[in-house]
Parts: structure tokens; sequence; C-alpha cells
């Protein structure tokens, strides 16, 4: 199992967005996280990455605590947050070099594992642009190529196709099935655009009212008992159609 979290709670003062969720992400899952806006994936992602701590509750990732193994979590997970996180400033390859060295890579090690990045991505014609220039889906991909320096073993994608045109994401969805496929990655991924997730994902649960409230694998979901005509139609049903502000 990558991932075993038992009882997480989590407040942000009064506001309880986690309350003893429960949830496991089998090796090598391309794993799709919904939830209605306000449900807590960001949170859940945030704790999972040491950006915020937990109230109570464990969390084992590759068999390990998150409590008592922070360098060796963080040395084989990756997030590519929602919003972009380089340096505008700086051209892509300065970004993705600024990165690497982060992670220690230096000389071959780090131009080869750059190489490797722009190739996935695409990045090849706009290395030496600064970041600020680029469009919506290339500062998504530039995101994604910064995620991939570490080699991660888990990596978390937080909304990677917001904002961007059909082409974009196409590319994208191709880029996630393929780290995913070949370098046997575990991917949790979370998106509000059902059709990514159910085209993507192998497994797929739902985060709402502070608990994961639904958990299948997709096959399952297509063929048994649920009875719905899509993952669309299946998540309003569960989430229940009230907005949620
Ligand atoms: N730093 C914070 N301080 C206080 N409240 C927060 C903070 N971050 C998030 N929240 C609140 O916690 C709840 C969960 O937010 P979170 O961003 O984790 O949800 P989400 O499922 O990722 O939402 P979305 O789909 O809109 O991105 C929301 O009610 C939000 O307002």
């Amino acid at each position: 199992m990558s991932i075993v979290i038992k009882n997480l709670c989590k407040s942000y003062k009064k506001n309880l967005v986690l309350d003893n969720l429960n949830l496991e992400v089998k090796e090598g899952t391309l794993f799709g996280l919904l939830g209605p806006n306000g449900a807590g994936k960001t949170t859940l992602l945030s704790i999972l990455n040491f950006l915020i701590p937990k109230d109570s509750g464990t969390i084992e990732i590759a068999g390990k605590s998150l409590d008592t193994n922070q360098k060796e979590i963080k040395s084989i997970c990756s997030i590519v947050p929602q919003s972009y996180a380089f340096y505008p400033k700086l051209t892509a390859y300065e970004n993705l070099e600024f990165f690497a060295s982060l992670y220690g890579l230096k000389n071959e090690a780090l131009k080869k594992r750059i190489n490797y990045c722009v190739e996935v991505c695409s990045l090849e014609k706009y290395i030496n642009k600064q970041a600020h220039s680029f469009s919506g889906g290339l500062k998504r991909r530039l995101n994604i190529a910064i995620g991939l320096l570490n080699k991660p073993k888990i990596l978390y994608l937080d909304e990677p196709t917001v904002g961007i045109d059909p082409q974009s994401r196409k590319y994208i969805l191709e880029v996630i099935k393929e780290i995913n496929k070949k370098e046997k990655t575990t991917i949790i991924y979370t998106s509000h655009y059902m059709e990514e997730v159910e085209y993507l994902c192998d497994e797929i649960a739902i985060l709402d009212n502070s608990k994961i409230i639904f958990q299948e694998n997709k096959e399952q979901i297509k063929n048994s008992e649920f009875g719905y005509k899509n993952l669309e139609e299946m998540f309003l049903s569960l989430t229940k159609q009230d907005l949620r502000d």
C-alpha cells in the first residue's frame, strides 16, 4: 500500500474540515480524489506534503509514518499545486535548475533529469523564455516538469488542468497517463472535471462532509449495481446538488 490514512482530523479554528478520515491508496494507482468546493482536498494534500500539520490521526506513506520520517517521505513524493509554483522572471530552464538543485542534483545528473522533464512536458522550444510570458497551458506544463524533478514514487496533482485549452488539457492527461504507466508512479489527482477523472483514473474516491463517502475501482463503477450513466451523475447523486459556497 502506498498511502494509509487512519482517523485523520484537521480543523481551521472551529471549521472541522477532515473528521476521522480513512483512506488507502494502492501502489501504482492513478487515483482520482473528487469533492465539491471546500471539501478539503487541498487540505488533505497539504497535510500529506508537510505543508500544514494534521491535528490527529495516523498517516503512513510507503510503509513509513509521516510523523517520524519527513526526510525520507519528502524524497519520494512531489506535489504539483493548483497555483503556479515557479519564479515568473526566471526562464523555464533557470526554474528547473533552481528546483533541481534544491533536490541536491548537480552537474550531469542535473542536466539529464532536466532534459527528461523538459522532454516529457514538451518544453524544448520555450526553455530559454521567461516563465511569465508563457500561455496557461505552458505554465501548467512547467509546473508539472518541476514536480517530476525528484523522480517521485508518489505524485500529487492538485487540479493541474484548470484554465487551459482542450489541446493542452489532452496533452497533460496523456503525460500523466504515461508517467503512471512507464514510471509506475502512484498519482493522486484532484479535479472538478468529471470526464477527465473518468478517463484517467483507475480508482475514484469522493471527499464530502469531512470524510471519504465513496471509494471504488473505476471498472466496478462502470459495471456494477451503481447504475449511474456517468461519473458526474454519480457524484451529484452522492454529494447532493446544494451549492457549496
Ligand atoms: N488556511 C486556511 N485557513 C482557514 N480556513 C481554510 C484554510 N485553507 C482552507 N480553509 C477552509 O477549509 C475548507 C477546505 O478547503 P480546501 O481548500 O482544502 O478544499 P478543496 O476541496 O480543495 O476546495 P476546492 O475544490 O475549492 O479547491 C474550506 O472551508 C476552506 O475555506
